[in-house]
């Protein structure tokens, strides 16, 4: 594939990035060096969301979802994405009784995506509980009545592991646990998988289509991806120290994901866009007129 280069453009002020910086990104935001010329602001994903679509940023890494509810104006750049196919083990919903029983869910605010997928789900489950938005611990809010709790994230990883680890020597990776202490681990990148045998993609890098990146953009974030790949080992062992996570773990989390936007994650993406926001514009993965 030739890589995507838009036409050079004169740009009157700094090009603006808006990160968010999930342990998900590290291969490509921890090695990338801005250009001269760009300035970067990090937040969480409704945070970058919002960010882009005020005009406070001109490219983020934002939820697919909001790409897809704009897809009007916004454009995605054809080959970067956050996406799996299968577990994420990250954007999990923790409840206690079993998924049909479920009154109550506390919804996490950082995120856009995983509510529109967990609506999307609950939707092809025939289940409709009351969805509210809560912060804090998933233990301590299914403590204070909740029935599931949605999490993403960092935070969201740290708390799958709390529940289903630490794991032994006999556990097979395709096999890794999904409960513990009581809890229930729904991982809802598994859940689409299992219903539609498809990648889902959880973010996309996007701009607004009159305001594309510069060309050096583009080309250092492909750089610090190589890198980033090419050096799984060293990125993992560094944000399993942050995470306060074993080594192994990290790595199977960051290995699993999707990078590349490709084919089979663009259609995965109309899919979920057709069921998510019925009517929405035809998505663009730049260059767009
Ligand atoms: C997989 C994840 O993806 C992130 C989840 C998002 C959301 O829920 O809105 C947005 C961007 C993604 O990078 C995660 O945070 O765990």
């Amino acid at each position: 594939m030739t890589d995507y280069q838009p036409s050079s453009i004169i740009h009157p002020r700094p090009y603006r990035a808006g990160w968010i910086h999930f342990t998900n990104v590290a291969p490509i935001l921890d090695p990338l060096v801005l250009p001269e010329g760009v300035t970067a602001i990090t937040g969480v994903p409704t945070q970058m969301n919002e960010a882009l679509l005020s005009g406070a940023v001109d490219i983020a890494n934002i939820s697919a979802v909001e790409f897809i509810r704009h897809a009007d104006i916004l454009a995605a750049l054809p080959d970067f994405s956050v996406a799996v196919l299968g577990p994420v083990y990250s954007v999990n919903l923790f409840h206690t009784c079993e998924l049909p029983d479920m009154k109550r869910i506390a919804l996490t605010s950082q995120s856009a995506m995983s509510v529109a997928l967990l609506e999307v789900l609950l939707r092809e489950w025939g289940l409709s509980p009351v969805l509210e938005r809560a912060e804090g611990e998933a233990e301590e809010l299914l403590a204070r009545g909740f029935d599931g709790v949605l999490r993403i994230g960092d935070s969201a990883l740290r708390e799958w592991y709390g529940v289903v680890g630490p794991f032994t020597d006999e556990t097979i990776v395709p096999e890794i646990p999904q409960t513990g202490r009581g809890i229930i681990v729904t991982d809802l990148a598994e859940e689409w998988f299992k219903v539609t045998g498809r990648p889902f993609v959880f973010a996309v890098w996007a701009y607004r289509k009159d305001n594309p990146p510069p060309p050096e953009l583009l080309s250092a974030m492909r750089a610090a991806r190589r890198y980033g790949i090419g050096h799984l080992a060293e990125v993992s062992r560094r944000h399993a120290l942050k995470l306060g996570l074993p080594e192994d773990v990290v790595q199977h989390y960051l290995w699993n994901f999707r990078y590349h936007l490709e084919e089979a994650d663009r259609q995965a993406l109309n899919l979920f866009a057709d069921r998510a926001v019925p009517g929405h514009a035809e998505l663009c993965f730049g260059p767009c007129e």
